[in-house]
């Protein structure tokens, strides 16, 4: 293996990188110096509540759009074809049902942590288990987003490995702990700018280097990398349109419905309509984030495709060959291989932000507050920015593990959303949607759904099935023998040890289980929470409807059934209309003024809010 030579970086390109950092500090100092100053967890936690939607929806998309995504989906499309692109077919149900089902329940219980939910429908037990699961996810999750840019960056430009680990994460504990989520949300903003201009600058030098636009067409087209719709129903496909479209649904609705980090942006808007038009926002520019990752794969394979580095590339892992390709392509533009990398590090910035603040959220609501009850707001201000804080010095240490476990870091991601993430999404499922529910039935499914993601998660890792090298469609390319060399490049990515290249013999039993696609984790541990969990509410004694706390359940179920007469419905339990006025937690400290105002723009009869069809279907 011919180890490439390192690229190198001038002066103009690390003044572009210092830049990054220091707008973004710029923005934290700002926040904390301005407004209200950081001295209330209203504004630190939640932004006052007075968020607009177009700041919220880039910074949701910000959230889940890490250096992974950026380095990993190029990688995937340049080895596999564009069957990836259809998750994008799983944005329009995994944004319309966040924003018809689960931001309206969340914001009218004017919640500040998701996990409150939790209590408000079935007990304090079953609240903490959800706050341990999330934190659990999001600490993994943040080691790996930390560690990509800064493991990618070295490997092809000899930047040091842990000072890009050590930068990012101390300049990013320091603006989020002084800006609070004010700063997270605008530094987002900012960042996901620079993040398209990054992936732009590459696509537009890309497709001129290779010789114009239909130059890149013929050569993806020739080189057999535009895939057609795979609808092959195997759940052990990787990726097949159902696997993405619809196991992708669940993917989605685990982060954009029920996950913390984007529940508290939902929560932080100044009106219900403000956090559903940013969910609807977020439509468009997720759509242009994945064409850009997608396209630049293309770009990619066409620019390398007949040459003689394709054999090199070809050896790279997955994580390195964008950045390769980048810096090859970029050395001789001053500052562009720079915007690249602040591209690269704008979208880790951008996600641990946001989990560092959505850690410190659950942390003080659900695990300190309960047990402090005389707590002064100044004192509960300090400590969440302690603990801000000290979870950004946890994310150093999280990155060290992810050193030592390496994998494909799409796969782990899509792992850890699917592993943790599904089990969370089903235990909402469950107390929205079945007012049956008993708090024993929801802690019974949230450990058997936990349980099921780890079998067959940790049973693919041990045994090296699911993801591991699916068959490579072959290259067209003339004069270049790839299959093998990108196999390989799989393989490397994967696994430092050896990994069987070979998938043709079908696997049987439990071998078949390991090796269902990652993309269905998060289908199959929320079904498997609903299910055992109902089931164990009716062996416990089911809920009765009216027992439940008002606004807690969504009318799935009467909604569906709405053939059905209404007096069937009430035996039925499923009819309760959701909340029309937000219970009002004793926790949060809102002025009258404040309330009367949100009421106001909430609940105008005139105002045209898509929630209104829910009250009429009553
Ligand atoms: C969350 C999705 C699937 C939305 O397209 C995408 O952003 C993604 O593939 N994320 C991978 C994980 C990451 O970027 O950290
Ligand atoms: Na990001």
């Amino acid at each position: 293996m011919d180890p490439l030579e390192k690229m190198h970086f001038t002066t103009i390109d690390y003044v572009i990188f210092a830049l990054l950092l220091v707008a973004s500090m710029g923005i934290g100092l700002y926040y904390a110096l301005s407004g209200g100053r950081q001295r209330t967890t209203q504004e630190f936690l939640l932004a006052d509540r007075s968020m607009s939607c177009l700041p919220v929806s880039l910074s949701l998309i910000a959230t889940f759009q890490s250096a992974v995504a950026i380095v990993g989906v190029p990688a995937e499309i340049y080895t596999h074809g564009t069957q990836y692109w259809f998750i994008g077919c799983a944005y329009i149900l995994g944004l319309l049902i966040p924003a018809h089902v689960f931001i309206p329940v969340f914001y009218r219980l004017h919640l500040t942590s998701a996990y409150q939910y939790l209590e408000l429908r079935f007990s304090k037990p079953v609240r903490i288990c959800g706050t341990l699961t999330f934190i659990f996810q999001t600490v993994i999750y943040m080691g790996v987003c930390v560690y990509t840019p800064a493991l990618a960056l070295n490997a092809v430009t000899g930047f040091d490995l842990w000072g890009a680990v050590l930068a990012t994460g101390l300049v990013c504990t320091l603006y989020t702990t002084l800006g609070g989520l004010k700063a997270v949300i605008w530094t987002d903003v900012f960042q996901t700018i620079v993040m398209f201009a990054g992936q732009l600058a590459v696509i537009v030098v890309g497709v001129q280097q290779t010789g114009g636009l239909a130059e890149v067409w013929r050569k993806v087209w020739e080189g057999n990398r535009i895939s057609g719709i795979d609808l092959n129903p195997d759940p052990t496909e990787r990726y097949t349109f159902w696997t993405l479209g619809v196991g992708g649904v669940f993917l989605m609705l685990s982060l954009y419905g029920v996950n913390q980090a984007q529940v508290q942006r939902y929560l932080s808007s100044k009106t219900e309509r403000e956090a559903i038009m940013s969910c609807y926002m977020v439509f468009p520019s997720l759509q242009v984030a994945l064409a850009l990752s997608c396209v630049m794969g293309l770009v990619m394979f066409a620019r390398y495709c007949g040459e003689d580095r394709f054999h090199k590339i070809g050896n790279l892992s997955k994580n390195e060959m964008v950045l390769y390709f980048v810096m090859d392509m970029l050395q001789d533009i001053p500052g562009l291989s720079g915007l690249f990398i602040a591209c690269l590090f704008s979208a880790a910035l951008s996600t641990i932000s946001s989990a560092f603040n959505s850690l410190a959220t659950v942390t003080l609501e659900d695990l300190i507050k309960p047990h402090c009850s005389s707590m002064t707001e100044a004192r509960a201000t300090l400590l969440s920015k302690g603990l801000a804080c000290s979870y950004g010095l946890m994310c150093l240490a999280m990155a060290y593990l992810t050193h030592v476990m390496s994998d494909s870091v799409l796969q782990a991601a899509f792992k850890i959303f699917g592993m943790v993430g599904g089990p969370l999404l089903g235990i909402f499922c469950l107390g929205m949607f079945f007012p049956w529910a008993n708090s024993t039935g929801a802690l019974v499914g949230l450990g058997s759904g936990l349980v099921m993601a780890f079998w067959v998660g940790i049973g693919s890792i041990v045994t090296r099935t699911s993801g591991g090298p699916a068959a490579v469609s072959h290259f067209n390319c003339t004069a270049v023998q790839l299959s093998g060399n990108i196999t390989t490049a799989v393989g490397t990515a994967l696994n430092s040890t050896a990994v069987p290249t070979s998938t043709s013999s079908q696997p049987m039993g439990l071998q078949r289980f390991y090796s269902l696609s990652f993309m269905w984790y998060s289908a199959l541990s929320s079904f498997t929470v609903v299910i055992t969990g109902l089931i164990g509410s009716f062996l416990t004694g089911p809920m009765k409807e009216e027992d439940v706390t008002p606004g807690t359940l969504y009318p799935l179920l009467g909604n569906m059934l709405f053939f059905v007469p209404d007096n069937l419905k009430q035996n039925l339990c499923c009819s309760t209309p959701l909340g029309h006025r937000p219970i009002i937690n004793v926790q949060d400290v809102c002025t009258e003024e404040e309330e009367e105002e949100e009421e106001r723009q909430n609940f105008l009869p005139t105002s045209p809010t898509p929630v209104v069809e829910h009250e009429t279907t009553v």
